[in-house]
């Protein structure tokens, strides 16, 4: 027993002296350091466990507006004041570029060639093209008009399986992961949609749970299947590429023009637009189920939800077979600002995200804080989605009417105290640029729910339990770890035959991140 206790005690004396010799290259100028709970790793051990969630959770009840933390050598700086923001956004030092080099870099492994071009202004030019492609107008319908289908007829599907059998019974997280997952895939990818083929879903969710891991540089040996995973769904986009892909959204095929002009190697291309996948299904995916989730728990909300669609956007005809529902699609987007309220307040409520930087040279944040150049910047969102200075006491409550305003419209991001308050959708400069797409989905896919079905819990003894969470996954908002099985039904007074009205529409979802 005594040999184990010095064994210990000798591990972490020598962790301690590591610990202390990787601080020498420290400058008194920069902030202060956070040592790890235990020597050396605790903070590598608290990343590959909370991903960076644990940006937030070190920062609780610290009272330094921005310290440091080090793992070996390498220093990464966690933003804790709000105020510091602004100093961040105007940085011109501070760049997110070089994380999308590495993200792209180790979860494709394209050529070096094409990493190359994250140095230069190709990088841009891709965030540009790819906005203008997402940006309300034709394009962006032509993208919408295919998720909304696709949503459509997968309702449809389950209203049949319900009246055949008198409910559903599904895992509610999987159900809604899927159906989203694929409505927003057909909307980008068209009619040759690699995921329609259950083979190349299954390669994605062999390859997705690891992400942080081939991320954190975990030794290859141990993530042999999901690199074989990950290599199987990375063929089938070569494959799409390589065939017919005509009626794929805009977004591909101007990303495909500039890749062509600065000769990008077909392989590469194909692994830069399979990475989309991963937006929808680890941001859009969690953040649509939550949405909903958020909604069905609470009976009073649902009803007033309800009630605030059929008023607004739903209209109800008869013909000779029965009930017609239309669902006015601009509608939706613009004139239901307590359906959006609540979704922006899940996304409040919920994001676990944090933001990050690379610091490109040594510089001097807000004319206080000395930044070493090479080091990592995080700003850990949930830490001002949460601040009572922005939202107010009841900040960590749940307050579905928090984004409308006195006269209950929409609250755009000029009527928040701050422009940096809400960061679901990322700090500018680097905006999620799909996020009128996202947003759209999100709302049509919770308005057809809400409206179409009921839906009462079976897991958690029939009550809207709150799930264990899964910690580490890539996604901006935890998804639940736990099997969720749900009873749905089709919704009395709602039974009938259920359309879109689309039409061609500049109209904007005013979302409070603008
Ligand atoms: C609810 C859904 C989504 C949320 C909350 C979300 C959130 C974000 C955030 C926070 C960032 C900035 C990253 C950072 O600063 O760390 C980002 C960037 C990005 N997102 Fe999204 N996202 C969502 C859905 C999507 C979807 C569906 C796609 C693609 C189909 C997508 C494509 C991208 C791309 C390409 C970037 C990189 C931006 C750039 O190149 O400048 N996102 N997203």
């Amino acid at each position: 027993m005594i040999t184990v206790i010095y064994s210990i005690v000798g591990v972490l004396v020598f962790l301690l002296a590591l610990d202390l010799w990787f601080r020498r290259g420290y400058d008194p100028r920069e902030p202060p350091i956070l040592a790890p709970n235990i020597p050396l790793i605790g903070h590598l051990v608290g990343f590959a466990k909370h991903a960076t969630g644990y940006a937030a959770m070190v920062s609780v009840g610290r009272p330094e507006e921005i310290f440091a933390i080090n793992f070996f050598n390498f220093r990464i700086y966690i933003i804790n004041s709000r105020h510091l923001i602004p100093a961040v956004q105007k940085n011109k030092l501070l760049s997110f570029a070089p994380f999308q080099k590495q993200f792209t870099g180790v979860l494709t492994r394209p050529s070096k060639h094409t990493l190359d071009l994250f140095d230069t202004d190709h990088i841009h030019e891709l965030t540009r093209v790819q906005l203008a492609a997402w940006t309300p107008g034709k394009d962006l319908d032509h993208q919408n008009v295919r998720v909304a289908d696709t949503l459509m007829f997968e309702m449809e599907r389950l209203s049949e399986q319900i009246s055949m059998q008198g409910g559903a019974v599904t895992d509610f997280f999987e159900w809604t992961r899927y159906t989203n997952m694929i409505a927003a895939t057909n909307g980008i990818y068209g009619s040759a949609n690699p995921m329609r083929n259950s083979e190349v879903w299954d390669a994605f969710l062999g390859w997705y749970p690891n992400m942080m891991k081939h991320l954190s540089g975990y030794p290859s040996f141990l993530l042999k299947e999901s690199a074989k995973a990950r290599d199987r769904f990375l063929n089938s986009f070569d494959e799409y590429l390589q065939n017919d892909h005509s009626d794929a959204g805009e977004v591909i095929f101007a990303r495909e023009r500039l890749f062509s002009r600065d000769q990008v190697p077909v392989k590469d291309m194909a692994g830069s637009q399979a990475l989309f996948t991963v937006g929808l299904v680890g941001n859009l995916s969690p953040t649509v189920f939550w949405t909903v989730w958020d909604i069905f728990s609470r009976p009073q909300l649902l009803a007033e939800i309800r009630e605030e669609l059929e008023r607004v956007a739903v209209t109800r005809y008869e013909d000779g077979e029965g009930p017609i529902f239309e669902l006015d699609v601009a509608a939706l987007k613009s004139r239901c600002p307590l359906l959006l309220s609540a979704h922006e307040e899940t996304q409040r409520t919920r994001f676990r995200h944090a933001n990050v930087r690379q610091v490109m040279e040594d510089t001097l944040l807000d004319g206080r804080h000395w930044l070493k150049k090479g080091s990592m910047l995080i700003i850990p969102n949930k830490m001002i989605h949460n601040h009572p200075e922005v939202w107010g006491a009841n900040a960590k409550e749940f307050d579905p009417r928090r984004f409308t305003s006195e006269k209950g419209l929409p609250i755009g991001r000029s009527a928040l105290s701050t422009s940096y308050a809400f960061l679901a959708w990322g700090t500018a400069p680097t905006l999620c640029p799909a996020r009128q797409f996202a947003a759209t989905q999100i709302l049509l896919f919770t308005a057809l729910m809400v409206l179409r079905f009921e839906v009462d819990p079976i897991y958690g003894e029939g009550q809207w339990r709150m799930p264990k969470l899964l910690t580490g996954a890539l996604a901006v908002i935890e998804p639940p770890e736990e099997k969720m099985d749900v009873r749905i039904r089709n919704r009395r007074g709602a039974e009938g035959s259920w359309r879109l009205k689309m039409g061609e529409s500049k109209t904007r979802v005013p979302i409070a991140s603008g």
